[in-house]
């Protein structure tokens, strides 16, 4: 889908001197074994912000410690030391890899149920709901029911359900990677035209370089097991972008070599 600039509801730069929404300091995460005599350093000394309204994506090597750190945000696990902020009220929202619907569920239900536990009203519900599924593009599907959808119509299910309950913060785990690169290129500028109206702080986690240059402002780049960040690359190009336009631009190609060359010359542990 081609996005119009006269679609887009709201300025997509993000000030310079917009407040933080997320603060990650010194984070440090090991798991230990069954007999807790052996421990796996997961993320090693993470440091990163990340502004209010702004689209930051992390890459980095299979094991890097990259959902661990996602985790940590959502609330799922506990740092070993360090310390991070959220400035929000609400847990973030999350969508991970596996689209996380519920099969006996309608579309339409499932993106309801964040609303249904919190125990919103059911007209309220419906209204809310009609806007997600038209937002998502699955109007037509909502009575469907989870198996007779394609894997890429299931993770926009995911993502409608996540933003239903209108929370700040948008953690996502590879939501795209299981796909086929086409419906992963729909879903990308899907989910670009959806970030630009809705304003929301996104921490996105990718292994595809391409996909991180696609659609962050910044780049954030791991190192092998136990992973930090080793470069934080502002991505430049201009919002509303289009993803296939954008390849074009040879600022994208140099960008790729750049995170590649860091990727390729993290030390391995
Ligand atoms: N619950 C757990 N118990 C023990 N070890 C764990 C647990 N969760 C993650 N790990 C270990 O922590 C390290 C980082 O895992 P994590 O899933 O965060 O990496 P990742 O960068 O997201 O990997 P991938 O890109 O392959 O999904 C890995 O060595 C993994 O085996």
């Amino acid at each position: 889908m081609i996005v119009h600039s006269d679609e887009i509801s709201r300025d997509v730069s993000v000030p310079a001197e917009a407040a933080p929404a997320i603060e990650v300091r010194d984070l440090v995460k090991a798991f230990y074994d069954v007999s807790g005599d052996r421990i796996t350093l997961a993320a090693a000394n993470v440091n990163f912000t990340v502004k209010r309204g702004e689209f930051v994506c992390i890459v980095g090597p299979s094991g890097c410690g990259k959902t661990t750190v996602l985790r940590i945000l959502a609330g799922l696990e506990q740092p070993f030391s360090g310390e991070f902020r959220l400035h929000t009220s609400a847990q973030p929202a999350m969508v991970f890899q596996e689209a996380s619907v519920l099969p006996w569920l309608t579309v339409a239900q499932n993106v309801a149920f964040p609303l249904k536990l919190k125990g919103v009203a059911a007209k309220e519900q419906r209204a809310r709901v009609a806007e997600l599924l038209e937002l998502t593009g699955l109007t037509d599907f909502a009575d469907a029911r989870p198996h007779q959808l394609s894997g890429g119509m299931k993770q926009r299910v995911s993502v409608a359900r996540a933003l239903v309950d209108d929370r700040d913060i948008l953690l996502m785990d590879e939501p795209f990677g299981a796909l086929d690169e086409q419906t992963r290129l729909v879903l990308q500028q899907e989910l670009l035209r959806i970030w630009e109206r809705t304003g929301k702080t996104v921490v996105f986690i990718t292994h595809s370089v391409d996909e991180a240059l696609t659609l962050a402002d910044r780049v954030l780049v791991m190192s092998p097991r136990p992973g930090t960040i080793v470069a934080d690359l502002p991505v430049p190009f201009e919002r509303p972008r289009d993803v296939v336009e954008m390849r074009r631009d040879k600022r994208f190609w140099d960008l790729t070599y750049e995170v590649w060359r860091l990727l390729a010359v993290s030390p391995e542990h």
